[in-house]
């Protein structure tokens, strides 16, 4: 393994921001210290000290107090002793200045070291005895209610201090606010620190393996950044955004990576994570750096990985810190719609989990492009062993293609940790070259860990899984007027599906006849259908299945007219079922009595479907088993095989008789469509 793959982000100039800040702390801890000690002195007694002190001085012979005593509330308003009390029911600071002239030479203990005058503190609490002592004792002292010069009030003292403080805390506000301002003269925040740039990057798509549909899908970015001119003339728009999106250590990094590699350009790279900062304005400030250092540099890719730590769905964060993400993700929205998408900028984003991103980062002009970077199958898994086992020794014990088939579920990371992890077995034991014993170990070990992160699918669920997936496609395979099957797969894409058969839609649907739905819904039930013919019982892996076949056929029942209850619209919102709303919303107008109807008649249906899904299945059951058999094997299986293996096993004629009355047709205008799709959809995601 080349170490320049080890991604470079999160060094140590992570922390230089961090550092800035504990400074910060640092000069305003040191303020107050300092504060505290060039403050007079003062002390802080308890009730009780200061009746002790009051008792300790007896009145002169005109009844005048020794001493003059001066009593203020926290707020450095005079009080009357009288209305001490008022004062202090809710426990406030009272400082009681007294005259120390003669206090000193008696009380030694409380106010002996200290200055004349200077005020003593204390918290009055509000119990009722304490007042009581203390108002008692100033009257026996002759104590007449305060109306002199306090000399040094509370604000006095503490005035200066909070204004310091708000000083510093406002500046220190404008200074974040500055930061947040267009183009900050100040360095502090900058992403310097934090974006990484690599200039000639010696990656090409060759060290990426596994994921060809993938690098197929970003050449063109590669032509663009290469010459940008050509595309200019031809007036060709050129996507500012893409978005990789895959499970993690697939290879979204590197293929960002081969991306500027291939193309020559200078390569951006930082983490969404890492703009998600503490102070409101910090990270949005990093985004427009970001953008105005790459328009220094341009061509070139800016990669950010982790976009959903920072383009969270708007008002989803907890309460602190969403702020921030919000101003971030807008400047980042900002900075994307600004500039200008031949500028020879491309952003590049990886995220694992797509459906948290806020919907504004997929519009068109942001990143509108997303690319599907998959857990390699078994042949993809032979690819990326190669591309780095190139580094190691072996013994020609290894067949790397075993070594594919044992490792089912593991990303490119994955194989290059465990091609890592023979290698140092072997070189522990001392072994001139890696066996494939070393291997064989390094499985056990990699799966170890993988398996407490649940990513690794067990050998009887992922036969389940190819009997699901293969029900879904050779239904859609077989049925006349459905999309066809671009690709079925067993391996486990996102966090949810455990399997997938894509089918690409040959047009966009504007239109969908009655025997179209139903095949539909057919595909959708095949899955539990293949499953209840090999295991007897079904699993839990098909809710996301019935649910939509469900929809569909509530949607005949109440939007179309499709069912026994007649040509009726049932439902008064009139929107289309293809978009999904709550079922108690679309039936809230009807009685009782129709809700049932309607349920009954989607049950009626349903159960239609499942009846000639699971005879259309028994039918080709030998297809069935062999597409299952072959998905097993190599785990994905693409359009032109997926016939082939269909076709050498099948007895019966493609068009199964009964399921495409001669009264259906496509609506008029729709055949002469190119044959074609430009989105793939996944379907059957079980
Ligand atoms: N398709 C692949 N071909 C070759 N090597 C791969 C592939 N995928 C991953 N690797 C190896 O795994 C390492 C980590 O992959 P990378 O960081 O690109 O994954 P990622 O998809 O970006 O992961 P994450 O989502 O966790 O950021 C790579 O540097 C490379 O060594
Ligand atoms: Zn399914």
């Amino acid at each position: 393994m080349d170490n320049h793959d080890e991604p470079p982000r999160r060094s140590g100039d992570s922390r230089s921001n961090n550092s800035i800040l504990y400074i910060v702390v640092a000069i305003v801890v040191a303020f107050f210290i300092a504060i505290y000690f060039i403050r007079p002195s003062r002390d802080t007694i308890t009730p009780a000290q200061l009746v002790d002190l009051i008792d300790a001085h007896e009145p002169d012979a005109s009844g005048k107090p020794v001493g003059s005593l001066a009593i203020e509330n926290s707020k450095g308003k005079k009080i009357l002793y009288s209305n001490l009390r008022n004062a202090t029911v809710s426990k406030s600071m009272v400082s009681a200045v007294v005259d120390r002239e003669d206090l000193d030479a008696d009380n030694k203990d409380i106010a002996s070291s200290k200055e004349k005058g200077a005020p003593i503190v204390t918290y009055l609490p509000g119990d009722e005895q304490s007042l009581n002592e203390i108002t008692d004792a100033l009257k026996a002292h002759g104590f007449k209610d305060y109306s002199g010069d306090p000399g040094d009030g509370f604000l006095e003292i503490y005035g200066g201090l909070l204004f310091m403080t708000a000083l510093i805390v406002i500046l220190f506000y404008l200074m974040m606010r500055r930061l947040g301002g267009a183009g900050s003269a100040i360095a502090f925040g900058r992403s310097r620190g934090k974006m990484h740039m690599q200039d000639d990057l010696n990656i090409s798509f060759e060290d990426v393996a596994g994921i060809e549909e993938a690098v197929e899908e970003v050449k063109e970015i590669v032509d663009f950044l290469r010459s940008p001119d050509k595309y200019q003339e031809l007036g060709g728009r050129i996507p500012k955004g893409v978005l990789l999106v895959g499970p993690p250590g697939t290879g979204k990094t590197l293929l960002a990576k081969a991306i500027a590699g291939e193309a020559g350009v200078t390569f951006f790279s930082l983490s969404g994570s890492d703009f998600v900062e503490m102070f409101v304005g910090v990270g949005a400030a990093r985004v427009r750096d970001m953008f105005q250092q790459a328009a220094a540099k341009n061509p070139c890719i800016i990669f950010i990985d982790e976009l959903d730590a920072l383009g969270k769905t708007r008002g989803s964060g907890m309460v602190g810190g969403h702020d921030e993400r919000e101003q971030t993700l807008n400047a980042l929205l900002v900075e994307m719609d600004g500039f200008d998408s031949n500028s020879g900028i491309i952003i590049i984003a990886a995220t694992n989990r797509p459906e948290m991103l806020d919907p504004a980062l997929l519009r068109p002009g942001r990143f509108d492009r997303q690319v599907l970077v998959d857990r390699p199958d078994a042949a993809g898994r032979a690819d990326i062993l190669k591309v780095h086992v190139k580094s190691v020794k072996l013994d020609e014990s290894v067949d790397v293609k075993k070594v594919a088939s044992i490792t089912a579920g593991f990303a490119g990371a994955d194989l290059a940790n465990l091609v890592n992890e023979a290698a140092l077995l072997a070189a522990r034991k001392g072994k001139p070259a890696v066996s494939m014993e070393e291997f064989d170990e390094g499985v056990e070990r990699v799966t170890a860990g993988l398996e407490k992160k649940q990513r690794v699918m067990h050998e009887e669920e992922k036969n389940r899984v190819a009997y699901h997936e293969s029900g879904h496609a050779l239904v859609a395979y077989c049925l006349p007027n459905t999309d066809p099957v671009h690709k079925v797969s067993i391996i486990p894409r996102g966090l949810a599906a455990l399997g997938y058969t894509m089918q690409r839609p040959t047009e966009d649907r504007f239109l969908m006849t009655q025997g179209e739905l139903e095949s539909r819904i057919q595909v959708l039930l095949a899955g539990t259908v293949a499953e209840e013919m090999v295991y007897d019982e079904i699993s839990t892996g098909a809710s996301n299945d019935l649910e939509r076949a469900t929809e569909l056929a509530r949607g005949m029942v109440t939007d179309y007219g499709m069912s026994r209850l007649g040509r009726v619209n049932y439902r008064q919102s009139g929107r289309s079922a293809f978009i999904p709303e709550a079922p108690d919303e679309r039936m809230r107008s009807h009685s009782e009595e129709t809700t049932r109807e309607i349920d009954l008649e989607v049950k009626r249906i349903l159960d239609e479907m499942l009846q000639k899904t699971r005879s259309l299945l028994s039918d080709r059951r030998d297809s069935l088993i062999a597409l299952a058999e072959r998905l097993i094997e190599v785990e994905s299986v693409d359009g032109e095989e997926l016939r082939r293996v269909i076709e050498e096993h099948s007895h019966g004629p493609r068009i199964v008789p009964g399921t495409d009355s001669p009264k259906r047709s496509r609506p008029a205008g729709e055949a002469d469509k190119p044959e074609e799709g430009d989105a793939p959809s996944a379907e059957g995601a079980s």
